[in-house]
């Protein structure tokens, strides 16, 4: 696998702020995420690996091509999706992808095949000869999409795709993020500061704050098992005044363990060994009280944030998502 962006020491300074820090990155083939708040440095980053604006300091790669003297090499290579609504609202889809398509150097023909491929591959069909102004936000941000990818590249850097979405526009959006890798092979490097989302979609995550890297590593990793228990318990058949959670927790601290509540009726245990499991059973069994859930905790991405924060005193604004 060779290393499709790389960076050493990347430093952009604004007059007012440094939008990167010293930016340390490798990223392989595949689909990885790029994550951080608003303001973290994210499309200061892609603009700077597509050779549109120089880095103050350092240096860096995109499929082997420097991006401070082959600029232009690398966006003959690269789709890029930007992050703003930029499309003209008198032409359509196809004539808007066709433009790009000839503007990226491929002749008329070939430019009117791929962008009737690529439009059909993101879904859109008879809307494609309408003017884009009356699109919806999604239709548009799959068009975005479309000429990103109309020029057959090897990398797509997409800033933020699913912004504007309702859920289900968010979740077919990071199905066919998913798709142009698997059908395509095409890498990418998608970025967004919704967290949640990134898990089920990306090989590897990169995290930045304040154009710093905090983390760059396997989605996995990032959600490894943790010795914590999850349990649910339900209320008790009879005894409404009962609060069982509190009830399990008390007679689970009696028998040693380290409990601690999270929501009314969740109680997180610390995973002893194999009889963690049984104790907490027999325990929930004896009250007379039902299990909704045992389960080992995951780690969240989230929470990559949340003990940096704890060292760095203060929270960076990054959004959960819904997932
Ligand atoms: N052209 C510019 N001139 C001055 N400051 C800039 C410029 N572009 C970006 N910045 C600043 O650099 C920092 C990083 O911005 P950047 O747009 O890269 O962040 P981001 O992570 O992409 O966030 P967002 O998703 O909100 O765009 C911000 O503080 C921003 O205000």
């Amino acid at each position: 696998m060779s290393t499709v962006i790389k960076t050493d020491g990347l430093t952009k300074k604004f007059p007012r702020v440094t939008a990167l820090d010293g930016l340390t990155i490798e990223v392989q083939p595949g689909v990885v995420g790029l994550v951080g708040s608003n303001g973290a440095g994210k499309s200061t980053l892609i603009k700077i690996l597509l050779g549109l604006a120089p880095a103050t300091s350092g240096t860096g790669h995109v499929l082997g091509l420097d991006i401070a003297t082959e600029g232009s090499a690398i966006r003959e290579r690269v789709g890029y999706m930007p992050e703003h609504d930029c499309l003209p609202p008198d032409v359509s889809a196809t004539e808007f992808v066709v433009h790009m398509a000839r503007m990226a150097g491929l002749p008329a023909a070939a430019a009117r095949e791929r962008t009737a491929d690529t439009l059909r591959h993101v879904g859109l069909y008879e809307e494609r000869y309408r003017p884009m102004g009356g699109y919806s936000t999604g239709m548009k941000q799959r068009v975005k999409l479309a000429q990103a990818l109309v020029h057959d590249p090897q990398l797509v850097l997409l800033d933020e795709p699913t912004n504007g979405l309702d859920p289900v526009g968010r979740d077919d959006m990071l199905d066919l993020i998913r798709r142009v890798h698997t059908d395509f092979g095409i890498s990418v490097l998608v970025t967004t500061h919704l967290l949640g989302e990134l898990e089920r979609t990306c090989d590897h995550l990169v995290v930045i704050d304040g154009g710093k890297l905090l983390r760059s590593s396997s989605t996995a990793s990032f959600t490894e098992a943790t010795h914590t228990l999850a349990v649910e318990v339900t209320d008790h058949p009879e005894d409404h005044t009962l609060d069982s959670g509190e009830a399990v927790r008390e007679r689970l601290a009696a028998a040693g363990l380290t409990v601690r509540p999270d929501g009314s009726r969740v109680l997180l245990v610390e995973l002893e060994g194999e009889d963690t499991y049984d104790t907490v059973r027999d325990t929930v069994a004896a009250l007379g009280l039902g299990l909704v859930r045992l389960e080992q905790r995951r780690h969240r991405v989230a929470e990559i944030f949340t003990d940096h924060a704890h060292q760095a005193g203060g929270a960076p604004d990054v959004h959960a998502s819904a997932h």
